[in-house]
């Protein structure tokens, strides 16, 4: 049985989650039938296999596997060679730290492309779509081979966060969650969320933790195949399941933003999303104005100033630069 941290009001102590109701949609030749607002009202969507179209989640395996070489001494890497869901068997909590690490900057532009390509294949949304600057590298082996010094700051990415939503750190209140499946999700490994609790705006204690004793409602989690794409609103409360399979679960994040970026007032950090009609071209530098000059933005800046003076541009380059939105 799944055991959660259980901070969610559910009458009788924690529950084993159910499954989810998802809509699952098939990528057609003219494009990806999801509408954003509908995710934004609360729907689980699943484009199947969305993450195979121009060959990505190949070119994701094959890079995941070269930072595996980078990492892992020789015999070691071979004996994880496709399965990286077996990487906890060859690797310690230090050396898939490692791996983690490196993907966060190999993996960047391709997960960039992939969200270009995603944004452009949706159906028309009636309102102009902004791209995420986050990038999340989750990388979870199962809870029992997770041993020694597990580094702190990686809830989320490396070992299970607590159930929250994301606007409570840095993303837009109308925000999209493209929680893209490298390898297969598991009923065990994957996502637990609480629908009930969508439109409530659970409490949190200011800064990322659900104050206890809320109606939550039931616990629910997903299963998906590898290339899957789940589309879900990251103002979900939702929590990561502590991985209780035999495989390391490996999932990329990025988001999309329906309309001009709103951010919170309470949030604890900022992150950009950038006008993809500016890409690529001479007004590059700007395409994240938009969301900068939101009260969220402005907001980071002061945040910021006195500790290192004006942000650079986005979050686009370097590592994990724009903040780890949960
Ligand atoms: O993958 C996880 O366990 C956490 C994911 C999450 O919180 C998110 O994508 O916002
Ligand atoms: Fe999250």
């Amino acid at each position: 049985m799944n055991e959660r941290p259980d901070r969610t009001g559910t009458p009788g102590g924690p529950q084993p989650p159910r499954p989810a109701p998802v809509h699952t949609v098939t990528p057609a030749g003219h494009g990806i039938p999801v509408s954003l607002r509908h995710v934004l009202r609360g729907a689980l969507v699943v484009v199947e296999g969305g993450l195979r179209r121009a060959g990505a989640l190949e070119e994701i395996r094959c890079e995941t596997g070269r930072a595996v070489a980078r990492i892992l001494p020789g015999p070691a890497a071979a004996r994880v060679g496709d399965s990286l869901e077996r990487l906890h068997l060859h690797a310690d909590t230090e050396q898939i730290t490692a791996i983690r690490t490196d993907l966060e900057t190999r993996l960047r532009p391709l997960a960039e492309a992939v969200l270009r390509d995603v944004a452009r294949a949706l159906e028309p949304q009636g309102a102009r779509l902004y791209l995420g600057g986050h990038l999340g590298i989750r990388v979870m082996p199962p809870q029992r081979s997770l041993a020694g010094g597990v580094p702190s700051g990686l809830e989320g990415f490396l070992t299970p966060r607590d159930a929250h939503v994301d606007s409570w750190f840095n993303t837009a209140v109308n925000s999209v969650n493209l929680w893209m499946a490298v390898g297969p999700v598991r009923r065990g490994n994957g996502l637990v969320f609480y629908p009930d609790a969508y439109h409530r705006r659970p409490r949190h204690d200011g800064r990322h933790t659900l104050v206890p004793g809320q109606h939550t409602g039931p616990p629910m989690d997903i299963e998906l195949a590898a290339g899957d794409i789940l589309f879900f609103a990251g103002d979900h409360l939702h929590a990561s399941q502590p991985n209780t399979t035999d495989e390391t679960r490996f999932v990329i994040t990025k988001r999309l933003c329906l309309g001009p970026p709103r951010y919170p007032r309470h949030a604890t950090g900022w992150v950009p999303y950038e006008d993809p009609r500016l890409l690529g071209g001479p007004l590059e530098p700007l395409a994240a104005l938009r969301s900068r000059l939101t009260a969220g933005g402005v907001r980071d800046l002061l945040r910021a100033w006195p500790r290192r003076g004006l942000p650079r541009r986005s979050g686009r380059s370097g590592p994990a630069a724009a903040g780890r939105a949960r």
